[in-house]
């Protein structure tokens, strides 16, 4: 049995950024800190697990962003994924073309530079989507639109191992997802399962590839600043920073921690928690002119089809719960695919313009 250290989180020290509403390089300025939690701490003994229980709701309540380690990913294997992202898009602009985003109805492929808009504003990244691989379902004139969701990836032929080594990736990220969403779950004094009925045919899932280009002249929008709208985000970063988290202190860096995955909470559980738990905005600004950056972003979320329940949170939790007045009639709750195709509508309007000229009532 490890040592169980009495004062809670161990913190990562990372570098602290000036507070400004304005996205331009910051100086650092002072310091400040992230929690790192270990996962392996749940496969311990009893003690074990209430310490990760208990540092999990702080984390998720306090900041909404953590580094996780002990996940059982090895750095070998985390190095593998981002080599493959390296090569993915060292490819020759046809070969990525190949699968662009704008062929799929199902938002999945390549999107190049200023593709996605964050808030209207073009994002300076490119990306490579996956989500769950599924045949695309027989639909009628009566079915909802967001079943376009639903459907093939599309994979390069130039990198023919990306098929096999992307969905085992995405399916042991998904599990490191569920066993942390269970573990929130007795955080906040519910069954593990409270919300298993949301995720019983597999959580909604969705993958990224990210290459950000260097500093030019222009927008230093890696990407702009957002919540995730899902449950749980797990990120893998490469060796260079651009990814912050807004704190009260300010916008604070996201450093890389080596072998860790960085987790923090989407909207989707904070609705379901009353705001309990925190969805925080966080953003990336582009690595400086010279450099890239290489990252990996798993989103997992409520299947399309699921109703999800406003918890009934015991008293003293409730208490500390800071809202938004989580409304069970809020559509969120019961629309989960219609707001999931909204969001990539909004984000891709390319996707939109070729294939959801049609969608009703969007
Ligand atoms: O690339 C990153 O570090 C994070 C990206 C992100 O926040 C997102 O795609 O939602
Ligand atoms: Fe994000």
């Amino acid at each position: 049995m490890r040592a169980i250290r009495p004062t809670g989180f161990l913190y990562a020290e990372v570098p602290m950024l000036q507070s400004t509403t304005q996205q331009q390089p910051f100086p650092a300025s002072g310091k400040t800190a992230l929690p790192v939690l270990d996962l392996s701490l749940l496969d311990g003994c009893a003690a074990e697990q209430q310490q990760f229980i208990q540092q999990l709701r702080v984390a998720a309540r306090d900041v909404g962003f953590f580094y996780l380690t002990g996940h059982g990913q090895t750095e070998a294997r985390q190095q593998q994924i981002l080599a493959l992202a390296k090569t993915f898009f060292a490819l020759p602009l046809a070969d990525k073309l190949q699968v662009q985003m704008v062929k799929s109805p199902h938002f999945r492929g390549y999107s190049g530079l200023q593709a996605e808009l964050t808030r209207g504003a073009p994002d300076i990244r490119e990306q490579f989507d996956i989500m769950a691989e599924q045949p695309r379902p027989l639909t009628t004139a009566q079915s909802p639109d967001w079943q376009g969701l639903i459907g093939p990836n599309q994979w390069p032929q130039a990198v023919p191992e990306l098929r096999s080594e992307l969905l085992s990736w995405q399916h042991s990220l998904s599990d490191i997802t569920v066993k942390l969403m269970r573990a929130l779950m007795r955080a906040l004094q519910q069954p593990a399962e409270a919300l298993d009925s949301t995720i019983s045919q597999g959580p909604y899932t969705h993958m990224k590839l990210i290459r950000y280009p260097g500093q030019t002249q222009g927008s230093k929008q890696g990407v702009g600043a957002h919540k995730d709208p899902g449950y749980l985000t797990l990120v893998l970063q490469d060796e260079h920073s651009g990814l912050e988290v807004e704190t009260e202190q300010g916008w604070v860096s996201v450093a890389p921690l080596p072998g860790a995955f960085v987790v923090n909470i989407g909207e989707l559980l904070e609705l379901a928690s009353n705001g309990y738990l925190k969805a925080t905005m966080h953003r990336v600004v582009s690595p400086a002119a010279g450099t890239e950056r290489f990252s990996c972003a798993f989103f997992m979320a409520a299947q399309l089809d699921a109703t999800v329940p406003l918890l009934a949170l015991p008293s003293h939790l409730a208490a500390e719960a800071k809202g938004p007045a989580s409304d069970p009639n809020n559509p969120l709750f019961y629309q989960v695919g219609q707001n999931v195709l909204k969001g990539r509508l909004r984000s891709h309007p390319d996707v939109a313009a070729a294939h959801y000229t049609q969608a009703k009532a969007i």
